[in-house]
């Protein structure tokens, strides 16, 4: 993609015009990308509505925040593994005010000055307020000052508006103030005795920082049988034991009956939400300084006029739902699009991202009179061919389907595993490594529909497999994919030798 043409004007930069050719309202990762492929090398104009930062969760609230507590745990962590330098850090414990200002770099201070001037750069106008839909191609924006006007599109319009932490309602839980991943992943103080609640990502990566910053008691409570349950089961098996070496205590099977604190105070972000809280479930109390909830997410569709364009999403539990060019389910002429967490198709950045590009695209090839029949404008790898590092130590890094997922899908799999303990590459990287990983191949084809990597810095690992699946690489020719040595990459030599040895199931 070449520059963006500049030559719009002040006012549409400004956010001051009435008409643009692109509105999106939500200003995250997705809702920037969108706006930035819409007006690519045209003169269209396009304008983003935001009611909080732009840049939205992911860079204040989530992805930036929480990796960069994690990378400073993970480091000490391996330097622990490492004779020579174990020695070095024996009896250390992490600089948490040191940790905790770099963290603040990477969410620039909760500051979107540079974000502002890259959408004014990219020739993308910013409106501060509430967007909601108040009719085909209307939007109405309500500032900070309760003030509202009517944005027109000539285009289209896209909701980009993202997700919000769920608060389960179980009696006393909302009233106690609990941490959700806003506060969590900007904690200004480390309490010494702490429950997160949920078995998912975010839960598995919270306990991790919390624990390597220092949380002395440290409970993680789940409500079904494992961590991370989308993954395949020896994920969160290894996970879990990695906690459980290192004193957190994971208690499965374990609902949430009641939470009792009796003075809940909104002392504000990452601050201990008032005195002691007490939690019960079943005939068990726990009492901790602080909790924290990661138990999902609620779409950010309630109040967002959707109902002024006859869309209703009651059945989708609140998400918006889309066809495969991102155009919403349910509303004539093109000119609803959604992107990102909200649609519900994969909750993730980089999926959210991916979505934006292609939406960007079918709209300045629709507004062009373009065709939009390449793949280019078609969202192909949300169907099975989603990447996701969970950034936990052991790290958890996986795409496409799990093998149960596939069998539940009806296809005829083979499945084989490999300990990724088991070669020089992972044994090199640290002592005591553990780790496994896994194939699913697609009988019929003999093809790699997915796979999973567990241990230390898998993460890298997991995009050479995002090819092999996006791209429909035969096992066979993975025999002429050659790992350099010593790699972690020798993990998939070993894993091919395995199958061809007649350890596949
Ligand atoms: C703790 C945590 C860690 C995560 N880590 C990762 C990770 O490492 N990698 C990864 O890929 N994903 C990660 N995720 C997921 C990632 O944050 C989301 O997938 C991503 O933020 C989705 O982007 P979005 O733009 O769809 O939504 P959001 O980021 O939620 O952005 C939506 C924006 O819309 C605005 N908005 C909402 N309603 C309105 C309205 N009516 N009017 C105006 N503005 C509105 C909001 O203020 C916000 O700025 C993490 C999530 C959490 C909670
Ligand atoms: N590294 C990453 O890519 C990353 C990191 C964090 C978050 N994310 C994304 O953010 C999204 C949200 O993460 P999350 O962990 O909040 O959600 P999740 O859906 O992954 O996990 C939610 C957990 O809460 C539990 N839960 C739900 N309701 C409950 C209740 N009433 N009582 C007790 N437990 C309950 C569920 O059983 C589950 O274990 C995920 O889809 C994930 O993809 C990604």
């Amino acid at each position: 993609m070449t520059s963006p043409e500049p030559a719009r004007k002040a006012a549409d930069l400004a956010g001051e015009s009435d008409v643009y050719d692109v509105v999106v309202i939500g200003g995250g990762p997705p809702g920037e990308i969108v706006a930035q492929y819409a007006i690519a090398d045209s003169t269209r104009t396009a304008v983003i509505v935001e009611h909080e930062l732009l840049g939205g969760e992911c860079s204040y609230w989530a992805c930036m925040p929480s990796k960069a507590l994690l990378r400073p745990v993970e480091l000490l962590d391996a330097a622990r593994h490492m004779p020579g330098v174990a020695s070095l850090v024996a009896g250390r414990t992490i600089d948490v005010p040191a940790v905790l200002e770099r963290r603040d770099g990477f969410t620039s201070h909760h500051d979107d000055k540079y974000q502002v001037q890259w959408a004014n750069d990219t020739g993308i106008g910013v409106v501060r307020g509430h967007g909601r839909l108040a009719g085909p191609k209307q939007v109405e924006v309500t500032g900070a000052d309760g003030a509202t006007r009517i944005i027109t599109a000539r285009h289209a319009v896209v909701l980009a508006t993202g997700t919000t932490a769920s608060v389960p309602d179980l009696p006393g839980l909302r009233a106690a103030l609990p941490w959700t991943s806003r506060d969590v992943t900007n904690l200004h103080e480390v309490p010494r005795r702490v429950a997160v609640v949920g078995g998912g990502v975010v839960a598995c990566e919270s306990a991790s920082w919390l624990h390597g910053l220092g949380v002395q008691e440290l409970t993680i409570l789940v409500r079904g049988g494992g961590l991370l349950d989308r993954n395949e089961p020896f994920a969160g098996e290894l996970v879990a034991q990695a906690f459980r070496d290192a004193g957190v205590k994971v208690l499965l099977h374990t609902g949430l009956d009641e939470v009792r604190r009796a003075d809940p105070a909104a002392t504000g972000e990452g601050r201990t939400h008032g005195g002691e809280v007490t939690l019960r479930f079943g005939d068990q109390t726990l009492v901790v300084d602080e909790l924290v909830v990661a138990a999902g997410r609620t779409p950010a569709s309630a109040d967002l006029g959707l109902d002024a364009v006859g869309v209703d999403v009651g059945a989708s539990h609140g998400f918006v739902t889309t066809d495969d060019q991102l155009a919403v389910r349910g509303v004539d002429g093109q000119w609803l699009y959604a992107v990102g967490d909200l649609t519900g198709r994969a909750l993730l950045t980089h999926m959210g991202k991916y979505q934006g590009r292609i939406c960007g695209a079918v709209i300045a090839a629709r507004a062009e009179g373009r065709p939009t029949d390449g793949s280019r404008f078609t969202d192909l790898a949300d169907d099975g061919r989603v990447p996701q590092v969970t950034f936990t130590d052991p790290q958890v890094a996986s795409v496409g389907r799990s093998e149960r997922q596939a069998r539940d899908a009806g296809l005829d799999v083979e499945a084989v595993e490999y300990d990724m303990a088991g070669f020089a590459g992972s044994s090199l990287l640290r002592d005591g490594y553990v780790g496994r990983a896994k194939l699913v191949i697609d009988r019929t084809t003999d093809t790699l529909i997915g796979a999973t990597f567990v241990g230390a810095e898998v993460a890298e690992l997991v995009h050479a497999a995002t090819v092999a699946v996006v791209g429909g690489v035969t096992l066979e020719q993975l025999w002429h994919v050659v790992p350099s040595y010593p790699t972690m990459s020798e993990i998939w030599l070993k894993l091919l030798e395995a199958r061809s040895a007649g350890k596949a199931h």
